[in-house]
Parts: structure tokens; C-alpha cells; sequence
């Protein structure tokens, strides 16, 4: 068995991370950081993986914890990996990063969208865009894999194949998305504890969002981005607005695009949210207007699933050299 090491195993990735490797073939937890709960039994924070964790308790910070383990996945705040990236590289195991530390381009982009400068620069070029749909043989080749979240990963499985296809015009795409509410992480606060999401629908970072930047980097169109948060624990549903370049079939378009790959899925009823909970996959819809001369393009997916921990398996299972749908799922679990 390949011995993962799990940094931010607390949090909400980590949880569903180790509940997608307590199932996995060829992957088991070798250490979960979680120092702010160092020494606690994992099912003390994750419940419901008392039975596939009874004995394991969350590790504090130590690199020498990495001894024995063949594989990082980090689930941390972004920061966290620039700060540590010395201590992540040193045993030279495969690393899938899920903060937003790597994935952009450049110094520069990661300034402009999170308001400091990186720490590491000389490693930007060194980490490859977990987005395997896109990138599948650029990440099998990488030991280091900078994996992108939720809104990204639905805003681009639904446009990029069309921008490919020049079936959209590349300027003034509207990405309006709606996501469950562990996509802010385990820490409660106002706007996200029960009274604050309840019975209510809210859009959020209006204008400069961080994550438009990777929506037009993998898309090579410009973003106008608005997430919007919804009283439900997980999901995103991505919808995608864009004048079309002339009469197309944007259905015909994805279909196409996606028609070997095993987690996404492109159909003509719009996609539920629900339909991908718990799993890594990703369900597509799209429409051509005659009227407007517009496409609509709709993605759902789970953000911890496809749009988070599932994808960071997905990206090991390439990098392994392992079968890439090992230990995941392509069902939601429905009603
Ligand atoms: N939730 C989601 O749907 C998605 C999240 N992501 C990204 O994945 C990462 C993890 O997200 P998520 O699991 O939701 O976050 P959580 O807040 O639920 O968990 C983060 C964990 O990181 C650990 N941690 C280590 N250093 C710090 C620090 N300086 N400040 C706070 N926590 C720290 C904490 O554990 P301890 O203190 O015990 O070390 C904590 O349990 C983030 O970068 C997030 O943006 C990406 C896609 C989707
Ligand atoms: C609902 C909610 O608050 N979502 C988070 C996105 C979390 C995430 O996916 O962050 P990274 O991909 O950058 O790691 C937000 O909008 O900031």
C-alpha cells in the first residue's frame, strides 16, 4: 500500500480525503496532521470515521512524520504550502497541493488575486493544474500537482471545451455560481452558521473574486465571476453565460469532449447539485439560444468531491501510475 501524509486531515477536505482512502485499493493514511487537534482519536472531529479510523489520532506538525510515506496530499489554507514547501519537497514523494498556492502562472497573478506576494516564486513553474480533463498527461509526468477547487473546476469543464471549439466569444462570459456551505471550510462565522445561510441566498465577492483568475488562465476567455453561497452543505452548480460566435450545438460540443472521460457527464436535463453528491463526478448541460444568440452551460459537482478531495485522488491515482477512478465514485448518493 502507498502511505499518504494528510495535512489539514481536521478540516473538511481531509475528512472526505480520508473517507476516499479508507476505501481506496492502493492508498491508506499514513500520518493526519491536525495539530490544533494533535494526540484526539480522528473520529473526535470526523464521526463518521470511527469505523474506518478506530485506532488513528491526528498527528501534530513534524516533517519527520513523513518518513515512511510515499505520497503528500495538503488540504491547508492558502499560505500554508509556500510556508512549508521546503519541508514537502525534501523526502521527494509525489505532493498534490489543494490551496491556491501553485496553481497560477506567476508571482504577479497570485499578488494581484490574493492581495500579498508568494513566498516561493522560484517554485510556481515547478507544479503542474490538477484539472486531469484538461491536463491529463502534463499531471501523470509531475510529482508536484497544484490541484484546483470547486468553482474553477466547474466553471471550466463547462466553458473551456466551448471556447476551444470558438462555438463562444472568449470576452464577457458571465460565470454565475452557487456553492453548499462547507466550501468555507470547517470554521463557522455570521455569514456562514446555520441563522446566516438558512431559508436565504446570497452572491458574495462581487467583482474580484480569486478564483476568476483561474476560470480565464484554463479557459483563455475573459470571466465576469459571481459565486453566490446556498443553504445546503455540499455542491456547486456552475451556470455559464456566453454569446455564441453564430448558430452551434454546444451539447453536440461537450459530448464530444467529454466522451471518454469517466467522471463527467453531459446530458440535456439541467444538472442538480445532489445528483453528484458524494462522488467525484461531474454532470454537464448546455443550450444554444436562437433568440439572444447566447449559450448556457451548467455544471454541478460535489466541492468536496470532484471539486476538492476527489479530484486530489484523481490526480495521485495519475501520478501513482494507479488506475485513475481507484477509490472513487461516479454516484452520487441519491435522495
Ligand atoms: N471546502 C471546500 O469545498 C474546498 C476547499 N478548498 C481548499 O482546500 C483547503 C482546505 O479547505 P477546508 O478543508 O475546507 O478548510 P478547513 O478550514 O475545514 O480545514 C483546514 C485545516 O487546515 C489546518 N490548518 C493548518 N494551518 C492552518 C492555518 N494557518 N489556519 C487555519 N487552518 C490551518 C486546520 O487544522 P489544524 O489547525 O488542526 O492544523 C484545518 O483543519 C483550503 O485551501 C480551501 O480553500 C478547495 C476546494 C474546495
Ligand atoms: C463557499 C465558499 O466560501 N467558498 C470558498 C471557496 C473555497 C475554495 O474552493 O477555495 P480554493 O479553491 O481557493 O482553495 C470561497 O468562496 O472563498
Amino acid at each position: 500500500m502507498i502511505r499518504a501524509a494528510i495535512l489539514g486531515a481536521s478540516g473538511y477536505v481531509g475528512g472526505e480525503l480520508m473517507r476516499l482512502i479508507a476505501a481506496h485499493p492502493a492508498i491508506e493514511v499514513g500520518v493526519a496532521f491536525g495539530a490544533s487537534n494533535a494526540g484526539q482519536a480522528v473520529a473526535a472531529v470526523h464521526p463518521h470515521l470511527a469505523l474506518a479510523y478506530p485506532e488513528l489520532a491526528f498527528a501534530a506538525w513534524d516533517a519527520a512524520h513523513f518518513q515512511g510515506c510515499d505520497l503528500i496530499l495538503a488540504a491547508l489554507p492558502h499560505g500554508e504550502t509556500q510556508r512549508l514547501a521546503d519541508e514537502l519537497l525534501a523526502p521527494g514523494v509525489p505532493l498534490v497541493d489543494l490551496g491556491a498556492d501553485f496553481r497560477l502562472g506567476s508571482a504577479g497573478e497570485y499578488e494581484r488575486w490574493y492581495g500579498e506576494p508568494h513566498a516561493r516564486p522560484d517554485l510556481l513553474g515547478r507544479f503542474t493544474y490538477g484539472l486531469p480533463e484538461f491536463f491529463r498527461d502534463e499531471i501523470k509526468g509531475s510529482r508536484l500537482v497544484a490541484a484546483p477547487g470547486c468553482y474553477p473546476t466547474a466553471a471550466n469543464l463547462a466553458l473551456k471545451p466551448l471556447v476551444d471549439a470558438a462555438a463562444i466569444d472568449g470576452q464577457g462570459i458571465i460565470v454565475d455560481a452557487a456553492s453548499g456551505v462547507s466550501g468555507a471550510g470547517r470554521a463557522a462565522n455570521a455569514g456562514t452558521h446555520f441563522c446566516g445561510i438558512d431559508g436565504s441566498y446570497r452572491a458574495y465577492g462581487l467583482i474580484r473574486h480569486r478564483h476568476t483568475a483561474e476560470m480565464e488562465m484554463v479557459s483563455g476567455a475573459e470571466v465576469l465571476f459571481t459565486p453566490h453561497l446556498m443553504a445546503t452543505s455540499r455542491g456547486i452548480l456552475a451556470t455559464c453565460y456566453a454569446r455564441a460566435t453564430g448558430p452551434c450545438d454546444p451539447l453536440a460540443i461537450l459530448r464530444e469532449a467529454y466522451a471518454n472521460e469517466p467522471f463527467v457527464h453531459v446530458g440535456e436535463t439541467p444538472p442538480e447539485t445532489k445528483w453528484a453528491t458524494g462522488s467525484n463526478a461531474a454532470f454537464l448541460s448546455a443550450r444554444y439560444d436562437e433568440r439572444t444568440n447566447m449559450v448556457v452551460a451548467l455544471a454541478a459537482i460535489d466541492n468536496l468531491g470532484k471539486g476538492a478531495a476527489g479530484q486530489m485522488v484523481q490526480c495521485a491515482n495519475l501520478m501513482l501510475g494507479l488506475d485513475e477512478t481507484a477509490g472513487l465514485s461516479t454516484m452520487g448518493v441519491y435522495p
